[in-house]
């Protein structure tokens, strides 16, 4: 589904490349982790997937198709196959959480009878039943991701990639974040996730990919990667270097993760959803595709409530709503 042969990425007016000789294969169906320290080369590599960026040298194919030989005009039907999930979300923050679905639809031409059908399937599917009408600002992190991967999915797209999608939420709403990917993953979909979260990593038991400065170093099938099995080295009370397994730290029981206690429940119906709004009614009538045996999360309903912190630090800030219709 996608393969890298050789290639190597070296970004104008820079020395070192971004990625290194890399040639790893992903078959279609596949969930793999990328890991590495930030500046390893991650995000470029997702970038390269989307021809958001070409190679210096070697190839980049996607679903057999090889991307420096894709006509410009053909680089928009490539990207309605690939759905994107980032750090940030990327939530347009006067939609509702509908709205903001049914957008990565409208902008794909689908009519209005997809729409009502699929967007409310798909936001079933992520655990968000109920909350169509919120808007993202009433939502938790973790909702929002949620909203963010109904988006990056509602056009049951092939190929799921994910950069850092958990990178602003705490530990457990992590875990549920990439235990939603895995149902994804499970209908079929091909998914590949950028992540700096080890204990997510060690959890799923998926395959790992590890770069180094731009160098594939590990490529390791799923069960037999555990990031606590690299060593490291330990810098004792005494400044004395060990070297050895070090754990991850634990996030201590009632750990404050910088939310807000949840505040007072918001008018449902303080926005009005135009389901299917803008559709153009003269498209895509093509039936939904199956999505396979997934069975809806069960997330507590929780009472909306506003963000005033984050877990983690936030990479830079989204500068304008994207979608993942490109
Ligand atoms: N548009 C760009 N122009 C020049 N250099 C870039 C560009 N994008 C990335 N780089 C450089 O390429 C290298 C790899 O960056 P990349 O964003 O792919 O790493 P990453 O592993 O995703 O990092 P992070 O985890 O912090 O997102 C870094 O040295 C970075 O500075």
């Amino acid at each position: 589904m996608i393969l890298f042969e050789n290639v190597t990425k070296t970004y104008p007016k820079t020395k070192r490349p971004a990625l290194d000789g890399v040639s790893l294969e992903v078959p279609r169906g596949e969930f793999v982790f990328v890991v590495g320290k930030s500046g390893s080369g991650k995000s470029t590599m997702l970038q390269l997937v989307l021809r958001e960026q070409d190679p210096s040298q070697g190839r980049v194919l996607v679903a057999g198709r090889d991307l420096a030989r894709l006509p410009d005009r053909k680089v928009p039907a490539l990207r309605r196959e690939i759905g994107c999930v980032f750090q940030d979300f990327r939530l347009l923050p006067n939609k509702t959480v509908f709205q903001n679905v049914a957008y990565a639809l409208q902008v794909l031409g689908s009519s209005r009878s997809r729409i009502r059908q699929t967007v409310p399937e798909t936001l079933e599917l992520v655990g968000l039943a109920g909350k169509e009408k919120r808007l993202p600002h009433q939502l938790s992190g973790g909702e929002q991701q949620r909203v963010a991967i109904a988006r990056a999915f509602v056009n049951r797209p092939p190929i799921l990639l994910a950069d850092e999608p958990t990178g602003n939420l705490d530990p457990a709403t992590s875990l549920e974040i990439v235990q939603l990917l895995d149902r994804i993953h499970r209908t079929g979909t091909t998914v590949v996730m950028a992540t700096h979260d080890t204990a997510t990593v060690d959890a799923m038991r998926k395959r790992v990919i590890e770069l180094v400065d731009g160098v594939l170093i590990r490529d390791q099938q799923a069960g037999e990667y555990t990031t606590g099995s690299i060593p490291r080295v330990h810098v004792g009370p005494d400044g004395t270097l060990t070297a050895g397994v070090v754990p991850e730290p634990e996030v201590p029981d009632g750990y404050d993760d910088g939310l807000a206690e949840p505040a007072a429940p918001a008018s449902a119906g303080s926005s009005e959803v135009g389901e299917g709004d803008g559709a153009h009614e003269d498209a895509d009538e093509h039936a939904d595709e199956d999505a396979g045996e997934l069975a809806p999360i069960g997330r507590d309903a929780d009472a909306p409530r506003e963000r005033v912190g984050l877990f983690r630090r936030r990479r830079g800030a989204a500068t304008s709503p994207a979608t993942t219709a490109h």
